[in-house]
């Protein structure tokens, strides 16, 4: 059953169109690395909206789809999707099939994941560069800044929650696979900062929404490609390898945080947490390390010692200590930090973390959050060495807090509890991110939570 269908104007996909895609579907999706549900069946679909970017009469037709897939807690999330559509595919695009539509107004033809494929991708680039309004699609562009034509697109390849396509090694543009309704922190905060003039973020140059039932949905955003950057994971990684101290790197890096962190204060609202926030804030930390010890045995010889870190917390509250929030990155890690060939480091993917609900991402926070991220970073790129190599992470994290005290005045270490708090957050965050994306990687995080467990060991 359609929700609400949203058509181009050139031609309607049909009723089918969906139940004709559905048996393909229900098999290619949960396989994405996008795919926010995996380990619970797909029940089924349910179109919210579809838009015919190319005739899928001619020899290469280009859906864009908003669909649902059902799953069980309902109604299940809505992911966007770019679908090709032609007689046969030629072999360099064989790993975008998505598959052979047997019925329906597709059959005979073959549809898959459009991205691959240089025309649709050029599709994308020109609608933002020309500002188009297709069906409930609004491409829309800064005015202050230019789109060359006939940019070449390339899909990129790393592993992501989202897919980006480079364009000519000067553009990059990220489409958003899960989608919900409301501003989205990966446009608004850059949005924000190029506005405070803030160089440590790249500054959006377009972006893809749509209004949808009334409500707003940012589907992808278009910034500047960092060209040659390497990210601050694999330069951990190198240098790990190579024996060599971050030391320089971190503090940089910290510097670069700050400077972020002062540019969000300065853009968009503050705000203190009193008592009941800080209670709010202890009780989210103990419920999601109550879900995580259930989803993931490992965890739950250490949650008593890991409760210890919000106790703490919720014990400063009650003596009246209160803390300032603003809006922060939300998901800092290393692989969020580009590093120019001139030595320069940005800040990327202002998403949040993906999992937690789209209003909670949204509001201010301790910026030691984002230090916790960080912090955790640099621990599993020491701990993904071979040997270990804690030191190498002790060191890292001390240059990293000093270089933020530079900018702030403020070193994050005098706020121990709070830092432990979020750090033990974050560690249980990981661990249920690993258990579900990436068993093998799941010693990193709960090295870290034996040690936050026991914090005088
Ligand atoms: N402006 C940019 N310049 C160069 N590379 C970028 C830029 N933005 C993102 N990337 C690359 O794309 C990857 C994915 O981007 P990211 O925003 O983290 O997507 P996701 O939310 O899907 O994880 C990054 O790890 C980085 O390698
Ligand atoms: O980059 P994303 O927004 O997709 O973030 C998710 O995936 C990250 C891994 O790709 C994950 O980060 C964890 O692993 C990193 C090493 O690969 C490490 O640097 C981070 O510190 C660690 O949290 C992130 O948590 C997740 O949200």
């Amino acid at each position: 059953m359609a929700e609400t269908v949203t058509l181009s104007g050139r031609t309607s996909p049909g009723p089918g169109l969906l139940a004709s895609l559905d048996p393909l579907l229900r098999e290619w999706l949960p396989r994405q690395r996008w795919f926010a549900g995996k380990g619970r069946p797909v029940t089924g679909f349910s179109l919210v909206a579809a838009t015919e970017l190319l005739p899928v009469d001619g020899t290469l037709g280009l859906y864009h789809l908003l669909v649902r897939a059902h799953q069980s807690p309902a109604p299940g999330d809505c992911y966007q999707l770019l679908i090709g559509v032609r007689e046969a595919l030629p072999p360099r695009l064989a790993p975008a099939l998505i598959g052979h539509v047997e019925e329906g107004p597709l059959a005979g033809r073959t549809v898959y994941e459009a991205l691959h494929d240089p025309r649709p991708a050029e599709v994308l680039l020109e609608a933002l560069r020309t500002q188009a309004h297709i069906g409930g699609l609004r491409f829309e562009r800064d005015p202050g800044q230019d789109i060359a034509p006939g940019l070449a697109p390339r899909l990129m390849t790393a592993e992501q929650s989202n897919s980006s396509v480079v364009y000519g090694d000067t553009f990059i543009l990220k489409l958003l696979r899960r989608i919900v309704p409301g501003t989205n922190p990966d446009l608004e905060l850059p949005l924000a900062l190029a506005l405070e003039g803030c160089a440590r973020v790249p500054a959006p140059t377009a972006w893809l929404r749509a209004e949808l039932a009334e409500e707003p949905y940012v589907l992808g955003v278009l910034q500047p490609f960092v060209r040659g950057a390497t990210d601050g994971w694999e330069l951990a990684l190198r240098e790990l390898r190579k024996g060599e101290d971050f030391g320089a790197e971190a503090r940089a890096l910290g510097r670069a945080t700050a400077e972020v962190h002062v540019a969000l204060a300065r853009a968009l609202p503050t705000t203190t947490l009193g008592r009941v926030q800080l209670d709010l804030l202890v009780t989210g930390m103990s419920e999601r390390l109550d879900a995580a010890a259930q989803a993931v045995p490992a965890l739950r010889p250490y949650a008593p010692g890991l409760r210890t870190a919000f106790s703490a917390l919720a014990d400063l509250a009650a003596e009246g200590h209160t803390w300032t929030a603003q809006r922060i990155h939300g998901d800092l890690h290393l692989g969020q930090c580009l590093r120019s060939p001139s030595g320069e480091w940005s800040l990327i993917d202002f998403e949040g973390e993906p999992s937690r609900p789209l209003a909670e991402r949204r509001l201010p926070q301790p910026p030691v959050r984002d230090i916790a991220g960080m912090l955790r970073s640099f621990d599993y790129a020491a701990h993904s060495a071979d040997p270990p190599a804690p030191g190498w992470a002790g060191r890292s994290r001390a240059a990293y807090c000093s270089g933020y005290a530079e900018v702030t005045g403020a070193d994050p270490r005098t706020d121990p509890v709070l830092l432990r708090a979020y750090e033990t957050d974050k560690a249980v965050y990981e661990v249920v991110y690993e258990a579900r994306h990436r068993p093998d990687w799941l010693p990193v995080p709960l090295s870290a939570v034996r040690r936050l467990a026991n914090p005088t060991t």
